[in-house]
């Protein structure tokens, strides 16, 4: 918002604008009065719709509900304005004032006094520029403290038209990008810039790509967008909400408070490695299995292993019925689990009522085809037949013959089945321990997490990949799913992967019905075929291991009362940094979002992943593309998505501006980016501050003493936030690959003792923040870590505001960064 007028610090000048701040300030302070008033308004809502509680009918309480509900929102968004209520200006040709602030504010008359940002009618504070002033003639940002006017700065944009207009200013808003940083960001609401504006109030259906290169205000302008679409359709998008995903949480918690202080706290934040309940990754897996795991292979892989024979499942099934033993071994279960899995994709758990059907058929057809008692009684062993016989005639329950249907009729290659009989056999069957036992072993309800942690057997995954891995990528990846690793951000969502395959078991009813002496498929008190628990005095708890995990299961879906929680679906979706999502990141994302508008935000230049095409196929799918025909997910939910026959409208933008770095750490990255990619454009620095970054030699030895030195040095220059940037910890597989790691850094050691402000983090960490400093250790290992380690280095040495110091222990790496002239 720089303006073509500036306002020359004089006496008379300083005397002028504490004239304007005070004629502000009295306006200022009767819109505090209005908050004030509305506040009360909010607060005796709020009482009024307890009280409405304790009269106690069903309708009332709903009403009550909505009332406390819409009172409290209200009652938070005045809060949020206390700070700051109004920051903007207009004077019109038309002669009209305009006052832009937090939220609208209007006169008991209902007389605006304040305009809301995001209200049509203060687009101009964003849009107007001297080239099209859209009928502004002066536009001033008031700066405050709590209450209190402390500062103007003015835009003259139509000097035709500013008869008598005063013009204040010096350059504030440049002086707010060097501003300290605290460690969080903050709303940029009073100074959005004209490109920033288009993006934020860009068409709210379809897809919104915004790219950029760092500093642009990417981030600021994804969640200003937010702010802008709950306030403007606020029915559509509050009431199915909205997510933003960001890459890790060190990003969700350095951007948590914008939202809440644009007065919105209804947007769901999360990074990629909590958007799965019970899930949560806080880890990076080295570049080489962060690929494997990221690749569409994954779907295929998964599947197999899902498919496959369970861990420790039972090779054989045997049952007794009527003294005859019926086998079935395990090429024939092999055969039936395949069947099974046939018929029902998409949701393994719930099949466990088909597997239970297609046994019972195998069972009974392999007890027809031996004969029955009937092809046992005139066999060899006859004689053991007959005491069954007598045996189950004592017990009454008949005779082996009963029915009539041909008593030693199927002998040798002409029996006949003992038609008439199935139900009785299958019933009966149905009702063994050894039957019911079986089932639970052989098709148990299976966990994501469980899938997940099989696969560290090499032998297993080697039979899931089939040629989709090669022999190390089989070691590499088992080695990282062992008991006892961390979950990556990579497993997330492969656990949301095998979450959409395993499906949940068949929904049980509401209510917990009675046990039933009726339902063979209840064991110990849960119903095996659906999970539910059956109220049952004489249940044993320590029978309850038989189904642990689908209980597991269960409890991760059922809220109160057993209602299932099926994964949360968004109407809009915000993706920060999506240039690093992976194919496999973005299926999971795809599945909460079907319906979904989308504001994706990136820069290709940083993305630290190999394969951007696939990636854009797999974003290009989950935000509503049709997948071409011959790739068409074999997944049940995919296959159930709608289709879509309209493609979906995208609208595109560029920022062009680096707000973050002066332009001498701008010069830096440049570099780097040269290096990486030689065709791309740098942003445009606008803050010059006459520091120069920093970049010493090292012996490899000295780089941690070296960093702590750094930093050190930084604390008395710097009085904000300082990042210590360390390249990957090759761990998980790679190391065990790679045991010579060209760098290693401690970071714990390097972080002992060092107050709050400095923040010790690896590149991948260090994605979406900023600091006042930061140092960046061994340049040349960060680079060399990846085929994309320069992309990588790129979004490192972009991250500071004020000082930037690398340390190497490689000299060619001083002349790359500070470039030919200045390094000799
Ligand atoms: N219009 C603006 N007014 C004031 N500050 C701004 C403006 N736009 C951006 N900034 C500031 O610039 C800095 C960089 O913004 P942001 O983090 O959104 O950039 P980015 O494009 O997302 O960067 P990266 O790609 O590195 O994540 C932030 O401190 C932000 O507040």
């Amino acid at each position: 918002m720089t303006s073509p007028v500036k306002g020359r610090p004089s006496d008379q000048q300083t005397t002028v604008k504490d004239q304007e701040i005070a004629a502000e300030q009295r306006y200022v302070d009767l819109a505090y009065e209005r908050l004030e008033q509305m506040r009360e308004d909010a607060q005796a809502m709020l009482r009024e719709g307890f009280r409405q509680s304790l009269a106690g009918t069903k309708a009332s309480l709903v009403d009550r509900d909505a009332m406390v509900h819409q009172a409290s929102l209200r009652a938070q968004a005045l809060d949020v304005a206390d700070d700051g209520l109004v920051f903007g200006r207009l004077d019109l040709s038309s002669e009209e004032i305009r006052y832009i602030g937090r939220i609208g504010v209007r006169t008991g008359e209902h007389d605006s006094l304040v305009i809301d940002w995001r209200a049509p009618a203060a687009e101009d504070f964003y849009r107007a520029t001297p080239e099209d002033p859209r009928g502004v003639v002066r536009r001033r940002v008031l700066h405050s403290r709590g209450h209190a006017v402390v500062d103007l700065e003015d835009d003259l944009l139509d000097p035709e038209a500013a008869d008598g207009l005063t013009i204040v200013g010096d350059g504030a808003f440049l002086a707010s990008l060097a501003r300290t940083r605290e460690g969080a960001m903050r709303d940029i609401v009073a100074t959005i810039q004209r490109e920033q504006d288009e993006v934020i109030r860009a068409p709210a259906d379809g897809t919104v790509l915004v790219r950029g290169a760092p500093g642009t205000g990417k981030t600021a302008v994804a969640l200003h967008r937010v702010a802008y679409l709950l306030f403007r359709h606020r029915r559509r998008f509050g009431s199915r909400g909205v997510l933003v995903v960001g890459p890790n949480r060190r990003f969700t918690a350095y951007i948590e408070r914008v939202l809440p202080s644009l007065g919105e706290g209804s947007a769901t934040l999360r990074s990629l490695g909590d958007l799965v309940e019970g899930a949560t990754a806080v880890v990076h897996d080295a570049p080489e299995p962060a690929r494997l795991k990221g690749s569409e292979a994954m779907v295929r892989i998964l599947r197999r292993a899902i498919s496959d024979q369970v861990p420790g499942a039972p090779e054989e099934l045997r049952v007794v019925h009527k003294g005859v033993v019926v086998r079935l071994d395990r090429a024939r279960l092999d055969k039936i689990r395949n069947e099974v899995h046939r018929r029902s994709r998409g949701s393994v758990n719930a099949a466990r009522a088909r597997a239970a059907d297609l046994l019972l058929d195998a069972l009974w057809s392999r007890y027809s085809d031996i004969g029955g008692p009937e092809a046992a009684a005139s066999a060899p062993g006859g004689a053991e037949l007959q005491l069954w016989n007598d045996l189950l005639a004592a017990d009454g329950l008949g005779d082996l013959d009963e029915g009539g249907d041909g008593a030693g009729g199927g002998q040798g290659g002409g029996r006949t089945k003992p038609a008439g009989k199935r139900e009785e056999f299958i019933a009966r069957v149905r009702e063994q321990r050894e039957f019911t036992g079986f089932l639970v072993a052989w098709w148990p309800i299976r966990t994501p997490m469980e899938v997940l942690r099989s696969l560290s057997d090499p032998a297993r995954l080697r039979h899931a990949a089939g040629r989709d891995l090669e022999r190390e990528e089989v070691a590499l990846l088992s080695v990282s799913w062992e008991e006892g690793n961390p979950l990556t951000y990579q497993d997330v969502a492969l656990l949301d992967e095998l979450d959409s395959l395993l499906g949940s078991p068949p929904r049980p009813p509401r209510r917990r019905p009675k046990a039933s002496d009726d339902d063979p498929y209840v064991v110990d008190g849960v119903n095996i075929l659906t999970g539910e628990e059956v109220a049952d005095d004489d249940w044993e708890p320590e029978m309850r291991e038989l189904t642990t995990s689908m209980e597991r299961v269960e409890q991760s879906r059922r809220v109160d009362d057993g209602v299932v929680e099926e994964r949360p679906e968004y109407a809009h979706i915000v993706v920060d940094e999506a240039q690093d999502l992976s194919p496999m990141q973005w299926r999971m994302l795809g599945r909460r979002g079907r319906q979904a508008s989308w504001t994706i935000v990136e820069d290709p230049a940083q993305s630290a992943w190999e394969d951007l095409d696939a990636a854009r196929e797999a974003m290009d799918i989950a935000l509503g593309a049709e997948r071409p025909s011959s790739g068409r997910s074999s997944s049940g939910r995919s296959r159930r998505r709608p289709k879509k026959t309209t493609p979906r409208a995208r609208h595109e933008y560029e920022l062009t501006t680096n707000y973050r770095n002066s332009t001498e750490i701008a010069a830096v990255s440049a570099r780097v980016l040269a290096r990486a990619l030689p065709d791309a454009r740098p942003a445009r620095a606008v803050r010059t501050s006459g520091i120069d970054p920093v970049v010493n030699v090292v012996p490899e030895k000295d780089l941690e003493s070296a960093a702590r030195d750094a930093v050190e040095e930084l604390l008395g220059q710097v009085e904000g936030t300082i990042g210590l940037i360390v390249p990957l910890a090759m761990h998980l597989g790679q190391q065990s690959l790679d045991a010579e790691e060209p760098t290693s850094i401690d970071r714990v050691r390097l972080a002992e003792g060092l107050p709050e402000r400095v923040q010790v983090l690896d590149v991948l960490e260090a994605k979406g923040l900023e600091f006042d400093a930061a140092v960046i250790v061994a340049p040349e290992t960060v680079a060399a870590q990846s085929p994309r380690g320069l992309r990588v280095l790129y979004v490192a040495v972009s991250r500071a505001t004020q000082r930037l110091t690398v340390l190497t222990a490689d000299p060619a790496w001083r002349q790359t960064l500070l470039g030919q002239e200045r390094s000799g």
